[in-house]
């Protein structure tokens, strides 16, 4: 298996190449050459392994043999010790067609921590084996930092930096952050909005003589093995549910604002999980449902909103889907692509978004639909939603319910992290403990203006270089 870049313009590389690269060096974002597939036997076979017995017989078909199996299997086991539930990931049953798979029992209460576990310790074991300094850059909207720091903090031989946009995410998310005193970990809080923050790490990746100077890796979802990571919880939901539920199909409800959660699904289903419908949930934010329904990718005004991590308008993969919408033509994508940065929007005919909307439905959750859906379903069910689960249940009723097939909806996040809307509905939550004690912590974060020569000299002064 080798990887290569939607724009053409990297020659083939191998699984820790493809690690190490992050965004393609051509600009564009890596893929597989081929997608491997599983045959439904093959399924079957899976369907009673552990989530990581699982996720060791998916990373199998695309590592090349180039970490040794044992090590594959300790690092996964390793990653997944901190989870708090036994199942990894929890599927709960809340009625006849819906189930909630529960993504957010790691170390920092979000479905980030379920690659990134794995990718702190994969970048861990990299450093190790090859003895390279690993210098992390990364652009988060909230959750995605939290995680990140969590999995490589203290690590020999990494350093990393996160850049979120000042006062634009949840209370708990900057705490999760900025409380951490590790030395090998530096918070920029940009005086922008997170896409601001995305655009000066691409810029940075893209700009190479100083990405090979600073060994710069990434963690977002720009780098394949995130996405990789995530697809495994599409194989998992498919495999846990009965035989009877998955009699009329099975749909899958996802918030997603970088389109990475969403991505791994369609990744998943190409590989071949029989999934029949992937409805994407946004919120106001709202230019992939735009994109989706009407083919018009165009950034809007920013919103910030009750879902702070999905406050998203510029979405890394989408150029991923693109790659695969156009037939795999990196000339086409590289087109499409220029023309987007050129004019600001891409547009796309009407039977091209009639192709769009086989792939993916879309639906757009407003503020107040949002804190409607965590009322109601804690009122029917007991069941208590973080406001981007919210958005992806509220896709469910909106978009997805008739159909006759069952549903999981992913549920990304903790409440807890977001109380700040949950107690907008008048509800009094218990922290779990690990949150309630980042109240009592010393933060240490840099505030810095949305200036990329002033991001460039904090890096400058907190990277280790090699000689
Ligand atoms: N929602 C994310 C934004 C970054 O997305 P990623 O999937 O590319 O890491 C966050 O919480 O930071």
């Amino acid at each position: 298996m080798k990887y290569i870049s939607t724009r053409g313009n990297v020659a083939p590389i191998g699984f820790i190449d493809m690690f190490l690269m992050g965004l393609g060096e051509d600009g564009g974002l890596i893929v597989p050459e081929s997608i491997p597939t599983v045959s439904g036997k093959q399924l079957d076979q899976w369907a009673k392994l552990s989530y990581q017995e699982l996720m060791f017989e998916i990373f199998s078909l695309y590592t090349n043999d180039e970490i040794p199996a044992d090590d594959l299997k300790r690092l996964i086991q390793e990653s997944y010790a901190g989870f708090t539930s036994p199942d990894v990931l929890p599927l709960t049953t809340l009625n006849d067609s819906l189930h909630v798979l529960e993504l957010f029992h790691g170390p920092t209460f979000a479905f980030k921590d379920v690659a990134l576990s794995f990718m702190g310790n994969l970048y861990a074991y990299v450093a190790k084996k090859q003895n390279q300094v690993i210098n992390i850059l990364g652009a988060t909207s909230g959750d995605t930092g939290a995680s990140a720091i969590s999995s490589v903090r203290g690590k020999e031989g990494i350093q990393i930096c996160i850049l979120h946009p000042n006062g634009k995410v949840s209370r708990v998310q900057e705490l999760q952050m900025t409380t951490v005193q590790d030395d090998n970990v530096l918070n920029l809080a940009v005086n922008g909005n997170f896409d601001d923050c995305q655009q000066v790490i691409k810029e940075l990746f893209a700009d190479i003589p100083f990405k090979s100077k600073y060994h710069l890796r990434a963690i977002n979802s720009i780098n394949f093995v995130r996405i990789l990571a995530q697809s495994v919880y599409y194989f998992y939901a498919y495999l846990k549910l009965s035989e009877k539920a998955r009699e009329n199909g099975v749909n899958f409800s996802i918030p997603t604002g970088n389109f990475g959660n969403i991505f791994s699904g369609y990744l998943a289903k190409k590989m071949g999980v029989p999934i029949k419908q992937l409805v994407l949930a946004t919120n106001e934010n709202n230019i992939l449902e735009r994109f989706i329904r009407e083919g018009v990718y165009k950034p809007e005004g920013f919103r910030s909103t009750h879902s702070p991590s999905m406050d998203i308008q510029i979405a890394s993969n989408f150029e991923r889907y693109l790659y695969y919408f156009v037939g795999e033509d990196a000339v086409a994508v590289t087109a499409r692509m220029e023309k987007f940065k050129q004019e600001g929007q891409l547009t796309f005919t009407e039977a091209e978004v009639a192709r769009i909307q086989q792939d993916i439905t879309a639906y757009s959750v407003g503020n107040e639909e949002c804190l409607n859906t965590i009322r109601t379903y804690q009122e029917r069910y007991g069941y208590l939603l973080d406001p981007h689960s919210a958005c992806g249940i509220a896709a469910y009723e909106g978009a997805g319910r008739k159909d006759d097939g069952a549903f999981v909806s992913l549920a990304t996040a903790h409440p807890a992290k977001f109380d700040e809307a949950i107690r907008l509905i008048g509800i009094e939550q218990q922290f779990p403990e690990r949150i309630q004690e980042l109240f009592d912590k010393p933060q240490q974060q840099v505030i810095v203006d949305n200036v990329k020569a002033d991001i460039v000299a904090r890096l400058e002064g907190f990277y280790r270089v090699y000689q």
